[in-house]
């Protein structure tokens, strides 16, 4: 089983997972990136089986909407039972590195807002200890420059990415060379610098449940 192959195992089972728990009135938060395509792609098999959806990207809403699946302000939505998106890396307790694809401050909402967070990735994103892929951090245009020194100052080499702006019309700094062994307190830490809207570290709120693929099959992580 290649990686596309091990990503689509994951967003199928990921349907699998929560198709028990969906009735007509169901909305399922969705996340962003190749990973979470995947489980897209597969919920939409099922679309009759639950209400609609609430994404965390503009790209996402898109995906979803191509597939006639209706899209929900979180602003409108009571109750979230769970949340599926991928990660960039992931340790053992399911403390994530997410951003790669720019969407983190609205995954880590809805990510707070749902009931159960389900992570979906391949085994390449399994790690012992968070880092390795530069940790994204969404910031006001304004305040880079004051950023990036203050992460300098916790240790990390901050990378300006070049062309690319948020859903939500800020900047995006990766930082490289962490190693991240208490991810709950860089996450607070970074997330106290001024100018910062938030960070990819998901600590505070780590997922629930991982679906790995390997080339075994799906495996089942538990923190
Ligand atoms: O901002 C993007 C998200 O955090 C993605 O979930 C993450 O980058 C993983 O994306 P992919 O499934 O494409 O590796």
């Amino acid at each position: 089983m290649n990686q596309a192959q091990m990503k689509q195992a994951v967003g199928q089972a990921a349907v699998e997972l929560i198709r028990p728990q969906l009735d007509s009135d169901s909305i399922v938060g969705v996340g962003t990136g190749s990973t979470a395509n995947c489980f897209i792609d597969a919920l939409a098999q099922i679309k009759t089986e639950f209400d609609g959806a609430v994404a965390s990207s503009e790209a996402t809403a898109a995906r979803l909407k191509s597939h006639g699946i209706p899209v929900y302000d979180l602003n409108t939505v009571s109750n979230l039972d769970v949340y599926v998106d991928g990660a960039d890396e992931s340790d053992h307790h399911l403390h994530l590195i997410k951003g790669g694809g720019a969407a983190l401050t609205r995954e880590k909402i809805v990510a707070a807002v749902a009931k159960t967070f389900v992570c979906i990735a391949d085994q390449s994103k399994l790690v012992d200890v968070l880092g390795a892929f530069p940790l994204p951090v969404e910031v006001i245009p304004m305040a880079r420059s004051h950023v990036a020194r203050e992460l300098v100052k916790l240790g990390g080499d901050p990378v300006y990415r070049e062309g690319c702006v948020t859903d939500n019309g800020n900047i995006i700094l990766d930082v490289h060379n962490l190693s991240i062994v208490d991810p709950a307190q860089l996450e607070r830490d970074i997330n106290a610098i001024v100018g910062v809207v938030t960070n990819g570290l998901f600590a505070a709120r780590p997922a629930d449940v991982l679906l790995l693929g390997t080339p075994d099959g799906v495996k089942t992580l538990k923190p």
